[in-house]
């Protein structure tokens, strides 16, 4: 079998990149949690045991997994119901799952022009040469950055505000468009904001975040205030660097009942709002 550097096809982009969010999690709700769940690590992203047990505490924020299914329940009609409680040993699918693998197909450089050895031929899957693989999503080369932003980054942002915690990885071998799906092009954080601008997912989920919070803390009848800290950091060699403080370059993970896991001396900048992320983005 051919080494991925050896497949001149190769240039899709497994997407899912982790950024813990936890610092903008709006601060009523990770208080809330803490208060509720005294044991070492948050439960807020475990999936229930069984997603058909009602949870009694109106006060957990509700898990988008679980609500799909209980709306798929109240949407179907009698002879439905019965039939899926005859199933109890069929596994439930959720189309929504905790963790989705998107591939996004980069446009080919000159080197690869004509080459339609990776194709996506639905939805979800693609095939290389005459091998198919299945994904939760894939998106070819002629996505622009706005589909990305609203298959990846518009759950993520409703689901962070929903008090989870959420990331994105990415992986992909040199050249394959993570920096550009990430950020975009060098100026992109500075772009006017614009559907049809080239810049990637994240200034895309900041604005988005940032408007949010802005109408969540405008409305009249919800009392929230948020509280956002930004932090930036590099783990190369093995090594956590403080992007925000170059000094700092072998940061340690630790992990305590309070915070659950968390960097140790990571600078953390307060931001209010989209503009203040770009004028900490100028610095790194
Ligand atoms: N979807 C796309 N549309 C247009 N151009 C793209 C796309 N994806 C990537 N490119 C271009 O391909 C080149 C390589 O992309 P990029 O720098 O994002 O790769 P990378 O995966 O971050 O590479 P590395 O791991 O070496 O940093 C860049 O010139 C980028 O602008």
């Amino acid at each position: 079998m051919k080494s991925n550097a050896e497949i001149p096809e190769s240039r899709f982009l497994g997407g899912i990149s982790t950024q813990s969010l936890r610092n903008l999690l709006p601060r009523s709700i990770s208080n809330t949690q803490q208060k509720m769940n005294k044991s070492k690590f948050s439960k807020e992203n475990t999936p229930p045991i069984n997603p058909n047990v009602q949870i009694d505490n109106k006060n957990i924020p509700p898990d988008p997994k679980k609500l799909l299914i209980e709306t798929k329940i109240t949407s179907k009609d009698t002879d439905d119901i019965t039939k899926s409680e005859n199933q109890q040993d069929l596994p439930v699918v959720s189309s929504d799952p905790s963790v989705k693998v998107v591939v996004r197909i980069r446009p080919g450089n000159w080197r690869e022009r004509g080459d339609r050895t990776v194709r996506k031929v639905s939805p979800n899957s693609l095939v290389v040469g005459d091998r198919s693989f299945t994904f939760d999503s894939v998106v070819d080369s002629s996505s622009t950055q706005e589909d990305v932003f609203q298959l990846v980054g518009v759950p993520l942002v409703k689901n962070s505000l929903a008090g989870y915690n959420t990331s994105i990885l990415l992986c992909g071998q040199t050249g394959s468009g993570k920096t550009y799906t990430m950020w975009g092009p060098p100026s992109a954080m500075v772009e006017g904001h614009s559907p049809i601008s080239n810049q990637g997912i994240v200034p895309r989920i900041f604005q988005m975040l940032f408007t949010e919070i802005q109408e969540q803390e405008n409305s009249e009848d919800k009392h929230i205030n948020y509280q956002c800290r930004c932090s930036f950091l590099e783990i190369y060699n093995e090594q956590i660097g403080d992007l925000l403080d170059p000094t700092q370059r072998n940061l340690q993970i630790r992990d305590d009942a309070k915070n659950g896991f968390y960097v140790e001396n990571l600078t953390e900048e307060y931001v209010t709002c989209y503009d203040d992320v770009t004028q900490i983005l100028i610095k790194v």
